[in-house]
């Protein structure tokens, strides 16, 4: 699915209403009928309170269109207008006059913090208030209006974006937006939403469709992509009744130091599992007898050294190679690293952990990076590599330049793992809180390293790659409960996620899919 930004979508409202010869007010009918939907479909006419807080601007309008359907329907509906300034939009106007047709409680004009209602814990707040036409922080009484509804342990459902969000822009001020329980979005979720600072306002979300042109949103580049189940059938590559383990290639895993073999056994495990034909891992002697023991189907060459990593030797030619977890930051590490990226410039990689650190310490060496090397850091590792950032834009825009300068792909993990590929961004929708466990990036590493090896190009391997490790992880967390979840068992499950992705799926009988 694509993400727009909030001129692209003006852009979209503007091409479909000449396009599709209706009028804009249609537009905002078929938004309204679909929050109308989703909360009769719950509400199934309980006469609970419903508080709708509508702006002055077309998000207050999409509050009004829904207001009037709830009172059509038997509801018991508070209309107010934040009165925040003494514009009106055309299509809030109109509806405000449709909604005094089906009533004869007007909507309540609120001027200030007098003028607050009070709202019980088992009344419902529909937040009409700012959509994506916010164009500067919410101050004053309107600033405290958010907070007294935040206060309030009323559900609070946002229509659009919660207000005080910017769809794509930097949050001003933490305590003038809206902490949404849910929201419903239009036609695509906003880039807010998968940000670390600003992702906890909109913490579920449902994205309904409302029609806007395909044309338009098809050929329009978007601020990012974001990553489901369809994307990832489209990534996948199946297999031919007559290839071999040859032809999903041989991977190496150089990884491992004294009492961090485990991550070279995580990342050799997880490159077999994802469907790499033959995996080598190359480890200091120490590492020997751990991984023939536990990973018996893997090769494993060492190092001269017992405790930790020299100099590369092997001989053969690898297909993949994923480097560096748990290697340290010893001197001799640091020059086997740099001998590796001098005399496999032509071979796929990824580079996690240690192997950034390395990088980060000895900026140097960035310039080696064959091109197309996949880094695969988490926020820390990430500052270490790009400097601080200002806000989650900055870190963003800063990844970007940096994966044009060395010509990489960076995966920023995280709740939301983004891939970063020069002025493309990836957001992935899979993983949860479970995953937050010792070894989950040597998985991450081993299954990219896994997907190289088997042909995937690198940007493929990278973003169906953390698809398919969170999906393994979300079915163990499934299993397991979070707390329980182990990276092994997120292994473990890698199968089940390539039997999931062609997997069908059952109707639901009671809700549609949450996200997250
Ligand atoms: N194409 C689509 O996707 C569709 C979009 N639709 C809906 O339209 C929404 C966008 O509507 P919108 O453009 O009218 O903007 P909106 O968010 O209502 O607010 C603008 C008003 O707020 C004001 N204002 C801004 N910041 C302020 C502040 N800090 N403090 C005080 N005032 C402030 C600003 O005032 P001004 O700057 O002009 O003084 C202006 O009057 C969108 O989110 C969705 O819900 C659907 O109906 C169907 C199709
Ligand atoms: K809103």
């Amino acid at each position: 699915m694509k993400i727009f930004s909030a001129e692209q979508l003006y852009e979209a409202d503007k091409v479909t209403v000449e396009k599709q010869q209706i009028t804009s007010e249609a537009l905002m009918e078929r938004a309204g009928i679909q929050i109308f939907n989703w909360l009769h479909q719950r509400l199934n006419g309980a006469p609970v309170p419903i508080r709708i807080f509508c702006g002055i601007g077309n998000n207050g309008g999409d509050g009004l269109v829904v207001g009037r359907m709830l009172i059509e329907h038997g509801y018991n509906v508070i209309v107010y207008v934040v009165n925040c300034s003494d514009k009106r939009s055309k299509n809030f106007l109109l509806n405000y006059d449709r909604i005094k047709n089906v009533t004869k409680k007007w909507p309540i004009l609120m001027k200030g913090e007098d003028d607050f209602p009070e709202i019980n814990a088992e009344d419902i707040i529909v937040d009409a208030i700012f959509g994506i036409g916010l164009n500067r922080c919410p101050g004053g009484w309107v600033k405290k209006l958010i907070q007294y509804l935040n206060e309030s342990s009323a559900f609070k459902l946002a229509i659009d974006i919660p207000s005080g969000l910017y769809p794509n822009a930097p949050l001003e001020d933490t305590e003038a937006v809206l902490k949404a329980n849910h929201t419903l979005t239009f036609q695509t979720p906003k880039l807010a939403f998968f940000l670390p600072e600003t992702a906890p306002y909109a913490s579920n979300f449902d994205a309904f469709e409302i029609g806007l042109d395909i044309e338009f949103l098809q050929t329009t580049e978007p601020l990012a992509q974001l990553i489901g189940k369809l994307e990832a059938q489209r990534f996948y590559r199946p297999r031919e009744k007559f290839d071999h383990k040859g032809t999903y290639g041989h991977a190496l895993i150089v990884a491992g130091s004294y009492g961090k073999i485990g991550a070279a056994v995580l990342s050799t495990t997880a490159a077999f599992r994802i469907g790499a034909g033959m995996v080598t891992a190359f480890v200091p002697k120490c590492g020997y007898s751990i991984l023939q023991t536990t990973v018996p189907e893997a090769m494993v060459v060492t190092d001269s050294e017992n405790d930790y990593l020299t100099q590369l030797s092997i001989e053969f030619e690898p297909s993949a190679m994923g480097i560096g977890m748990g290697i340290g930051k010893k001197e001799a590490t640091v020059k086997a690293l740099d001998g590796i990226l001098k005399s496999k410039k032509d071979i796929p990689m990824v580079l996690d952990a240690d192997a950034l650190n390395i990088l980060s310490e000895k900026k140097s060496m960035l310039k080696l990076l064959p091109k197309n090397t996949i880094l695969t850091p988490h926020p820390g590792e990430l500052k270490r590599l790009i400097g601080d950032w200002k806000n989650d834009y900055d870190k963003l825009e800063k990844t970007r330049q940096f994966s044009e300068k060395y010509e990489v792909i960076v995966i920023i993990k995280g709740a939301y793992t983004v891939t970063v590929y020069g002025e493309k961004l990836y957001i992935n929708t899979t993983g949860n809180p479970g995953m937050g466990t010792a070894g989950s990036g040597d998985a991450l590493c081993g299954v990219i390293t896994g997907l190289l090896s088997q042909g995937y190009d690198p940007l493929l391997a990278s973003v169906f790659g953390v698809y398919m490790h969170g999906r393994a992880g979300d079915i163990a967390a499934g299993q397991l409960g979070y707390e329980a979840v182990m990276t092994g068992d997120v292994i473990d499950n890698l199968s089940e996620a390539y039997l999931d992705l062609f997997a069908r799926q059952e109707p639901s009988t009671t809700e549609p899919d949450e996200k997250k």
